[in-house]
């Protein structure tokens, strides 16, 4: 499925025809494989697959992240109109932060434990907005630590960050990626190693901050009570690939590609405890020079057919996408009640 030209225009981030390897000239492995992908403005797109499949490899490509083990084989990635790749350096810096902000991983980990907080927002706020003189940063400051719901907003920039829980500093580094009011928010599992509670309130602080300002979020995660909770559009990658694209709500209550399924039934719920058998084991990245399907060795439907040929993506729905030949087939055997589990969403 292509991206449009008119897509691209209207689009906040437009992915297209993207292949994307690792490591050094004559040793190159595939990472991502033709992937299409745009994201409108307000949408809040969740990236879910399993560990390697390359969600975070898409996510920092967002910000235009370039390195020297990685290269981009083909394609495009198109954000707010810039094609970042081809951007120097300086307007690649004017991008980052003021239409597009990572929180990566971990984010307490990306602050200097040295610096006071103050320091942080300081130099992030001197880059993207020169407009502020100091009295006008400090007090940007404290408003964006209260808008994150921290504690005591007006003391926190004195303090050093090892002085505040895990889950305020995951708060301040969302408080700094928004200090450059981003249209583009990217959230790389931001909710990993919380407790519930800290969970559920950073996730409601993202709604309200979506709901507030129209930031547009890209949000890659393992937890998919979180992405039920967040999420209004589901993108999943099986070993680089998309193989399923659509509206939240219908992946996560009736998945079309085999590969969803199976993720969705190993993932543990309120309902019960994880499938087992859902998954076979091992996923081998993606093969360029494969002819067939690459979820196939994998995939307790498969047909020789899917060995051979590789699957089209063919709409199944409004604004949903499966990349799988078999996916009719599927949906008689496995109908949605036994292939999908309710999510909770308290
Ligand atoms: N610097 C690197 N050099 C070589 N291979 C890499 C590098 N970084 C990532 N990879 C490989 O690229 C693939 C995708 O990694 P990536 O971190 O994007 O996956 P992911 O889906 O985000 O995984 P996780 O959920 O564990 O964070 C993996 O096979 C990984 O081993």
């Amino acid at each position: 499925m292509r991206v449009e030209a008119r897509d691209v225009r209207d689009a906040v981030a437009a992915i297209d025809g993207l292949d994307v390897d690792y490591g050094r000239p004559g040793a190159w492995r595939p990472v991502l494989r033709s992937v299409d992908l745009t994201i409108a403005p307000g949408e809040r797109v969740a990236l879910i697959g399993e560990s390697g499949s390359g969600k975070s490899t898409l996510a920092s490509l967002l910000l235009g992240e370039r390195r020297e083990d990685r290269r981009l084989a083909a394609g495009r990635v198109t954000v707010l109109g810039h094609d970042v790749f081809a951007l120097d350096r300086r307007s690649l810096q004017r991008l980052r932060g003021r239409r597009v902000a990572l929180v990566p991983q971990n984010g307490g980990a990306s602050l200097t434990p040295t610096r006071r907080i103050a320091a942080h927002f300081s130099e992030t706020l001197r880059t993207h907005r020169p407009d502020l003189d100091r009295r006008a940063r400090r007090a940007r400051t404290i408003e964006l630590l209260g808008e994150v719901g921290l504690p005591a907003p007006e003391a926190a920039p004195r303090l050093y960050p090892h002085q505040f829980s895990g889950g305020q500093q995951q708060r301040i580094a969302l408080a700094l990626a928004m200090s450059g009011d981003p249209d583009l928010l990217v959230l790389d599992e931001p909710t990993t190693g919380q407790d519930a509670v800290t969970r559920r309130a950073l996730l409601s602080l993202l709604r309200a901050l979506s709901a507030r300002r129209g930031t547009t979020m890209l949000f890659v995660s393992h937890d998919l009570t979180a992405v039920a909770q967040l999420c209004d559009r589901i993108v999943v990658l099986y070993a680089g690939e998309i193989v399923e694209d659509g509206p939240a709500e219908i992946v996560l209550s009736d998945p079309r590609h085999p590969y969803t399924k199976a993720l969705l039934a190993s993932a543990p719920t309120l309902d019960g405890p994880p499938d087992p058998t859902a998954i076979l084991d091992g996923s081998s990245g993606p093969d360029r020079a494969a002819a067939g399907c690459s979820f196939a060795p994998r995939c307790r439907h498969a047909a020789p057919a899917c060995r051979e040929h590789r699957p089209t993506v063919e709409t199944v729905g409004p604004r949903h996408r499966v990349a799988c030949a078999l996916h009719e087939v599927i949906a008689v055997a496995l109908p949605p009640a036994s292939s999908g589990k309710s999510r909770a969403t308290a």
